[in-house]
């Protein structure tokens, strides 16, 4: 006797095992007329339409056609913050550039500013609330970044908010230290000592569980190439998996930097020049590219995507959830202007939103695949195919979500008939 049963799929998408690079990426298992059941929150049956039938399962769902895939996975957010930057579009629509809205002492330093004032319990219910709004666009597991602190206390402050989120929701969050996200007022023009304080951070940050990764923002008028390796390095030491904030805005070098010191991932890459590219290829290094913030910024140069990708390269899609730079929880906007803007095909956008997203956050071998004892993060879209989603944008195309087995979203119609 199966828990949950879902039959009539008129496509079941099976990204293979990852991490997927260049050519591999291009491959998509898509199986028509199928079926999967679930049992103590695994996959436990996949077989044909006509297999299922014969199957007992306490709840039976009806695909009607529609198509089934893994839970979507975003390997990149800054969930948890305080405030809002709305009053920064017009500065935005004037054609400020971002990072002197930053240097000016707006942008994160305006979210740090609200983030400090905001109590543990207070962070803690605005990010509860997106997560469920992420869980209802279809992601089970996500990635979340400290980085509005920019001191000790207000820094544990966000990652605790992470850990207890992980522990009390159903999805599976994973949790980054990003600490040197900008520099705060307090240390102005003493970069090295700010680093200094971050690094200072790392032992207790590690002793107490609070996160798996580090990230650093190394930009122009942020931290350098040379602060960002020491601080790699540090968190490498302490057994921290590393990730970066690269050539976001200036090709700095961040892209060879991760590649260089084994990152887990590289991200933004924007500007990032072609050798940084043609590294890549090397290592296992993920490039998580990130759409909407180029978009969201009035960009027209997105990430060369189609390079990396015919060049060999790992690539991964996320939101980069924010309050200013991408005030976006919906991966499907991100899988359309991977489309649009970036040329990725279906098939590349699907592997780039499950299996590989995953292996970015260590997750590889636990979420963005389905098969047999596999967790049954799974979501039925009202889609016909796996390749409506990239072409109909800025909805939301999720019908029911499933995590671990358990239904954690389901759209009911509007009524309006
Ligand atoms: O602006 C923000 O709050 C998030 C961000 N960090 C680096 N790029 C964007
Ligand atoms: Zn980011």
């Amino acid at each position: 006797m199966y828990d949950t049963l879902i039959e009539n799929i008129g496509q079941l998408i099976l990204p293979a095992e990852g991490p997927l690079k260049g050519n591999a990426m291009k491959q998509l298992k898509v199986k028509e007329n199928m079926a999967i059941a679930f049992k103590d929150g695994k996959v436990a049956w996949i077989g044909t339409n006509e297999e299922s039938q014969k199957l007992k399962a306490s709840e039976r769902v009806d695909a009607m056609e529609k198509t089934v895939t893994p839970g979507l996975v975003d390997p990149h957010t800054h969930l948890v913050f305080g405030g809002s930057r709305e009053h920064e579009l017009a500065l935005k629509q004037a054609g400020v550039p971002y990072l002197e809205i930053l240097q000016k002492g707006g942008g994160i330093l305006s979210t740090v500013k609200a983030t400090r004032a905001e109590s543990e319990t207070q962070l803690y219910e605005k990010a509860k609330q997106t997560l469920e709004q992420m869980a209802a666009h279809g992601v089970t597991t996500l990635e979340a970044k400290s980085g509005y602190g920019l001191e000790r206390q207000a820094e544990l402050k966000q990652l605790r908010v992470v850990k207890r989120l992980n522990e009390e929701s159903i999805l599976d969050l994973v949790s980054t230290f990003l600490g040197p996200h900008a520099i705060p007022p307090e240390y102005k023009g003493e970069e090295e000592a700010f680093l200094d304080e971050m690094i200072r951070l790392l032992p207790e940050i590690s002793d107490e569980g609070l996160a798996e990764f580090t990230d650093i923002f190394c930009e122009t008028g942020v931290f350098t190439i040379e602060q960002s390796r020491r601080f790699m390095k540090a968190s490498q030491e302490l057994g921290f998996q590393t990730k970066i904030h690269a050539d976001e805005i200036d090709p700095l070098g961040g892209t060879e930097l991760a590649v260089s010191m084994g990152a887990a991932s590289a991200d933004h890459l924007v500007a990032a020049s072609d050798a940084g590219i043609d590294s890549l290829v090397e290592g296992d290094t993920v490039a998580v590219l990130l759409p909407g913030t180029t978009f969201y910024l009035g960009k027209d140069h997105y990430a060369n995507a189609r390079k990396m990708i015919d060049n060999g390269a790992a690539v991964a899609l996320a939101t980069d959830f924010n309050p200013g730079s991408c005030v976006t929880y919906n991966l499907q906007m991100i899988m359309s202007l991977a489309a649009l803007k970036m040329k990725m095909t279906p098939e590349e956008i699907w592997n780039s939103v499950t299996v590989n997203a995953a292996h970015a956050i260590g997750r590889g071998d636990v979420a963005g695949c389905l098969s047999i004892g596999r967790k049954a993060d799974v979501v039925l879209w009202d889609v016909p195919n796996y390749k409506y989603i990239p072409y109909h944008y800025a909805a939301n195309h999720a019908k029911a979500v499933w995590k671990n087995g358990r239904k954690v979203w389901e759209r009911r119609g509007a009524r309006v008939f």
